[in-house]
């Protein structure tokens, strides 16, 4: 029996699984007594204690807790992996690459997904994490004979968790550290598709794909999904000149976002709502209901009927905008991303809508400051109040810019839609307008939530489960 001591703790091989034992007497029964939660209330929290106990089938079978009479593993193969406590209590794993990287214990313990722990069918905690002690930490650890688990059983409770060392790796923190095999690690993500900026050049190659290709199989529906990940837009053909089989396309994707103006819109330039698209005026290229505290995700437009000249649609890809405004007034891009802005509809009796927060018009993710959202209607935008005078002109000057670059013919698809040619917009990343009309004019469509439709991609596109 190998020993090595590793800060006051003990790496030692017992049969096949290697345990990790405090040389100091385990704390468990102690905090059993001191613990928290009345046993009455652990018990409502918990499954019975049995249940943790009750590892899973395949855990059991890698349990250190269940005889085996495996052979010992390879002593150098599974010597690089390996799991301890620090002397600051954190647990350090090390991987087959022999990267390291810590955890928390009670990051450890809130992460536990044993059935009573984690609910198998909801993927819910079912823990109550704040009754986890702050100090938490491993009574004993195993590394699985099969080099895919970690045991646990915790000082506090005796609690036992198996934990996943690829769900581990992927969620490292401390440091994060890359994929081990991207190809075959159980919790890679599907490859993000890449988003594909483009520009008016686009009209020689639309994104298509056809209406019955996408209402009868779901890899129909798949490669529209990719078209509008990848695009921010994509077209289908061959859709049915009618309101219901316009509903049912959109309906596809998503159930449809009822708001104001209703669920599936069918709608000329009668003012039936109070709001310009009502009109026959033309649009400049905007994103819809900047005035949502949450914008709606997709709007699905399809023309039904034009007896009249004018009315072309307009479509941007306000990502490559930006990407050539932060390459050429890096300034102008700052000011745009932190500028905040309010907007509202207000245009029906019954009606004034505005957002819980201000907004700037570019929005990135606060953690990896990717840009995730333009928000930009600048008819709908509202009165400015807030901003330090010593800021106003320097945003009129960077949004002259944006708008520059926006109008740029060489980013502006123009296209003449028709009756039979629907078009699905990414809100949050394509601008769209129109060119003033005469005549009768009906277009129809609904709004999607940005959430359900990439719920839809995960799960239909990239056929992705939690990790
Ligand atoms: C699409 N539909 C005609 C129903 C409403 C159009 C709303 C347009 C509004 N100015 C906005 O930008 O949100
Ligand atoms: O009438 C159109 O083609 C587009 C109208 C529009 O911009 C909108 O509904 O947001």
């Amino acid at each position: 029996m190998a020993f090595r001591s590793r800060v006051g703790t003990a790496l030692y091989r017992q049969g096949s699984a290697r345990v990790l034992a405090y040389t100091r007497r385990p704390q468990a029964e102690l905090a059993l007594k001191s613990s928290p939660l009345s046993s009455s209330r652990a018990n409502q929290l918990h499954r019975p204690a049995t249940a943790c106990r009750q590892l899973s089938s395949t855990a059991a079978s890698r349990s250190p807790f269940t005889t085996s009479s495996a052979a010992t593993t390879a002593a150098a193969e599974d010597e690089a992996v390996a799991a301890w406590v620090e002397a600051d209590s954190t647990v350090a794993v090390r991987f087959p690459d022999g990267a390291v990287t810590r955890y928390h214990g009670i990051w450890l313990r809130d992460h536990c997904q044993c059935p009573a722990c984690f609910h198998p069918v909801t993927k819910q905690r079912l823990l109550d994490t704040a009754a986890i002690p702050l100090s938490i930490k491993p009574a004993v650890m195993t590394v699985a004979e099969d080099n895919k688990a970690l045991n646990i059983v915790w000082d506090t409770d005796s609690h036992q968790s198996t934990v996943d060392l690829a769900w581990l790796r992927h969620h490292s923190y401390a440091p994060k550290l890359p994929p081990l095999h991207s190809s075959n690690s159980a919790t890679a993500t599907v490859a993000q598709r890449p988003k594909r900026l483009w520009d008016a050049s686009i009209a020689s190659k639309l994104p298509i794909v056809q209406y019955a290709d996408v209402m009868n199989s779901d890899q129909g529906l798949a490669a529209w999904l990719a078209d509008i990940d990848v695009y921010g837009l994509g077209f289908v053909d061959g859709v049915p000149a009618t309101p219901k089989a316009t509903e049912q396309l959109g309906r596809r994707v998503a159930f449809i976002r009822e708001t104001h103006y209703g669920g599936f819109w069918d709608f000329s330039a009668n003012l039936e709502h109070g709001d310009t698209a009502y009109t026959q005026l033309a649009l400049p290229a905007h994103t819809d209901t900047t005035y949502f505290t949450d914008p709606i995700g997709l709007q699905l437009f399809h023309l039904l009927e034009h007896r009249g000249t004018g009315g072309e649609s307009l479509y941007v890809d306000g990502f490559h905008v930006a990407d050539q405004l932060r390459a050429t007034h890096p300034w102008a891009y700052d000011i745009l991303s932190t500028v905040r802005m309010s907007a509202h509809s207000a245009g029906d009796a019954n009606t004034l809508m505005e957002p819980a927060t201000t907004f700037p018009l570019l929005n990135h993710d606060p953690l990896t400051s990717q840009l995730y959202q333009i928000r930009f209607n600048n008819d709908d935008r509202s009165t400015f109040s807030h901003l330090p005078p010593s800021r106003v002109k320097d945003f009129y000057a960077a949004l002259k810019e944006w708008t520059r670059i926006l109008r740029d013919p060489s980013n502006e698809l123009w296209t003449q839609l028709k009756p039979g040619r629907a078009v699905m917009v990414d809100n949050w990343r394509v601008l769209h307008g129109r060119a003033e009309f005469t005549g009768h004019r009906r277009l129809t469509g609904c709004y999607h939530n940005w959430d359900d439709y990439r719920s839809r991609v995960k799960t239909v596109l990239d056929k992705k489960v939690m990790s």
